[in-house]
């Protein structure tokens, strides 16, 4: 039987209401619950201290304050996704200011292609990209979120001269069906499925071929589970969409209206407190679901750079485009590394580990071209010396 302590211990990181209790027990259990400071918000709203050091309150006020903390907690969940979700964002002259910083701070990729690609030189770039955001536009639909033919075969073009592997919160399949080129690797679920191409690459060799990485396997009864209690649940805000992701889920508020989004944030609350392994992240108006792992998109790409033999390796240049609070992971894995860079897709500023921005998808696009023209160019340039030579070579010999 789950005792009271961990019940409360449970409730103050995750919302749940203590039903019955005997007063000894609460005492003890807000012993606990105090040290962990999650239940009073003001030293003035704190308990008087009883005999044995142990705070008193009433079984009503203990009520009320968790009731209290349950809805300060909600406050900060629907705080997080108006943040994550900045459509209230005008031009006034402070924020103009903001960008002419931040895009000090995080040039366009577009701008500084010369120094990037300098920075490149002896080494082999790797590109990772995000697929909504960054591959296609954000559209209300998630099911209707194409990528455009001309996209296709700037990606096609690329992963000709560059391993390449779309990191996607979406369900690898998913993902797959709207890229549809078999010589990618492809990280679906936040990276918690990864397999390697299924057509010719010539970056692998035997081994690469065959990976397959499925590190949340043993979650999947449970995220079925756990998509259709948030499925029942949501129906009744219009506008909410539920996504099964295989590994993970989402739920979408693009849709729902500003004046719902704590009711929402409180039906999928109210699911979750009964999965103590899942967490909740967010992206773009959407509510990710997934397991409590340690893993994520920048994991993915470790374990990526390792399935292409650089694991230990300096002359590995790795690239990820991405738009989402998701990709932030990998960007900080680069940062780290001091390998390699990231580029954030956003048109507003934003805190992140990238240190180049994009602006859209026809951005990436552009620079990925670009990228392309300028490997060709440079493989062109070297074949020529490379003749060059072959032909001094011949004319000394003879
Ligand atoms: O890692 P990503 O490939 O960027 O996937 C993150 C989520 O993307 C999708 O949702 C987002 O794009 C939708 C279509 O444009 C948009 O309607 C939604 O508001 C965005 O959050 C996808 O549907 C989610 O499952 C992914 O987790």
């Amino acid at each position: 039987m789950v005792s009271l302590i961990e019940q409360i211990d449970k409730m103050t990181s995750q919302n749940v209401l203590v039903s019955d209790a005997t007063k000894s027990e609460i005492n003890m259990a807000i012993a606990v619950a105090v040290s962990n400071s999650a239940l009073f918000t003001t030293a003035a709203q704190k308990p008087p201290v009883g005999p044995g050091g142990f705070i008193t309150i009433s079984r009503k006020k203990l009520l009320q304050n968790l009731e209290i903390s349950g809805a300060a907690r909600l406050n900060t969940w629907v705080d997080s996704m108006k943040a994550s979700s900045p459509t209230h964002i005008k031009s006034t002259p402070s924020l103009c200011q903001d960008q002419s910083s931040w895009i000090l701070h995080h040039p366009s990729a577009l701008e500084m292609f010369e120094q990037i690609t300098k920075a490149s030189k002896g080494k082999q770039i790797v590109m990772f990209l995000d697929y909504d955001g960054t591959l296609s536009p954000i559209v209300e639909d998630p099911d209707r979120a194409f990528m455009s033919d001309a996209m296709r075969a700037t990606v096609r073009k690329l992963a000709r001269y560059f391993p390449t592997a779309i990191v996607s919160g979406r369900c690898r399949d998913k993902v797959y069906s709207f890229v549809r080129l078999a010589e990618l690797y492809y990280a679906g679920s936040h990276g918690m499925d990864i397999k390697g191409p299924s057509k010719g690459s010539k970056y692998k060799n035997g081994a690469h071929q065959a990976v397959l990485f499925q590190p949340a396997s043993e979650f999947v009864p449970m995220i079925d589970e756990v998509y259709k209690a948030l499925l029942e649940k949501t129906k009744s805000t219009p506008g909410a969409k539920v996504e099964h992701n295989k590994f993970c889920v989402s739920v979408h508020f693009r849709c729902v209206d500003e004046k719902r989004w704590s009711e929402l944030a409180l039906q999928v609350r109210s699911v979750l407190k009964d999965y103590p392994k899942l967490r909740l992240t967010q992206g773009r108006k959407v509510l990710e679901i997934r397991p409590t792992i340690k893993w994520d998109k920048g994991k993915a790409l470790e374990f990526l750079l390792e399935s292409l033999g650089f694991a230990n390796c300096t002359d590995v240049f790795p690239v990820y485009i991405g738009d989402d609070r998701t990709d932030e992971d990998a960007f900080k894995v680069l940062r780290e590394r001091g390998q390699g860079f990231g580029i954030l897709v956003s048109k507003i500023p934003k805190d992140t580990n990238a240190s180049y921005s994009l602006q859209e998808p026809s951005e990436v696009m552009d620079f990925l071209q670009r990228l392309v023209r300028w490997k060709r160019l440079s493989l062109r340039r070297q074949f020529r010396v490379r003749r060059r030579f072959e032909e001094m070579a011949t004319s000394l010999a003879n």
